[in-house]
């Protein structure tokens, strides 16, 4: 508390307020997985700058969420003012586990990361959700799939194929009411991780010894410096948030509540736009795997939210310092 204090003053980045369902937040707690990292420390873990504090922060930043209503039954939404758009990095693959760059390398869960997209789903299981995107990457659909499981509405989501005119036909649903019971979860190569070139299969750290770790951090963290044959975080962000303006908002303008299963750079790049980031800030931007983020599209305008808190503390919410960004 006193260090999330410090780190406020310090950064009048994040408003504190005391957690008011302290007595039962978990020792697995965490803030929020938006992290920066750069020079002082902010929560133990983190270097500098907590937008939220890093994960395993005991302490956190936390209010009351005002959460936007979702219509009881009913496939559409009500036009709403405000919507909730939920995003998620998947939770650890099994590359991630032997710390091999992954990029567009299609793996698995591991069971840890399994049991990271069930927590995820707890801690959004009373945000409502009326459409899921995800990557065309099998660990963000585990991931949006298990964390969907253990939603309080129940709804069961179903992967819209749109591959072919044969597939789009044979997967048609013929009841209204059956409709209405399901989340339709709509699948994007255009969310897919970075490309990492030939990066991709090798192990990190050897990496790191054989290039040197300044020129593999580069690689995995600059903006604009694409890893050999792969894509920048820029080039990433060409794709991911043109699909994210031209697919995404107009849903969110709809009143639809969104949630997005993908991964940590094409997250970044999204986060990036969402927070007006510059290229040097999401250099110390990094995502945590399996924690969901919450912001809420009103008015036309992104308020972040943080991360949602555990099912122990229903309504509560990390909270940071409401930025808000127009996107008109
Ligand atoms: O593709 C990968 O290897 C990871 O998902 C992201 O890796 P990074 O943290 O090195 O960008």
């Amino acid at each position: 508390r006193s260090r999330m204090a410090a780190c406020t003053s310090q950064h009048a980045l994040i408003s504190v307020k005391p957690p008011r369902a302290s007595a039962s937040f978990g020792s697995d707690r965490r803030a929020g997985n938006v992290r920066f990292v750069s020079a002082t420390s902010c929560c133990p873990g983190s270097r500098k700058l907590g937008l939220v504090c890093a994960s395993n922060s005991q302490s956190s930043v936390i209010e009351p969420a005002k959460l936007p209503s979702s219509p009881e039954s009913g496939s559409t939404p009500k036009k709403s003012s405000e919507a909730a758009l939920i995003l998620i990095r998947h939770g650890e693959s099994l590359w991630n586990e032997k710390n091999l760059f992954t990029g567009c390398v299609d793996v698995p869960l591991t069971p840890k990361g399994v049991n990271e997209a069930i927590e995820a789903g707890k801690r959004i299981c009373n945000i409502p959700v009326d459409v899921i995107y995800t990557s065309s990457l099998i660990r963000a659909q585990m991931t949006a799939m298990l964390a969907m499981m253990q939603h309080r509405r129940k709804k069961v989501p179903i992967i819209v194929h749109k591959e072919s005119e044969r597939a789009h036909q044979w997967s048609q649903v013929y009841s209204e009411e059956t409709k209405k019971q399901s989340i339709p979860v709509i699948t994007a190569w255009q969310l897919n991780e970075r490309m990492y070139g030939e990066l991709q299969g090798l192990n990190k750290q050897e990496t790191a010894d054989l290039f040197g770790k300044d020129q593999v951090h580069e690689w995995r963290r600059s903006y604009d410096i694409p890893p050999p044959n792969g894509e920048s975080l820029e080039m990433c962000a060409e794709r991911a948030v043109s699909y994210f303006k031209e697919q995404i908002i107009p849903q969110l303008v709809s009143g639809k509540h969104v949630m997005i299963a993908a991964h940590g750079n094409s997250l970044r790049s999204i986060i990036m736009h969402l927070d007006k980031l510059t290229s040097q800030e999401v250099i110390s931007l990094e995502l945590s795997t399996g924690i969901p983020m919450l912001y809420i599209f009103k008015e036309g305008k992104f308020i972040r939210r943080g991360s949602p808190a555990g099912p122990s503390e229903a309504g509560v919410y990390a909270y940071t310092k409401v930025r808000v960004f127009s996107i008109f």
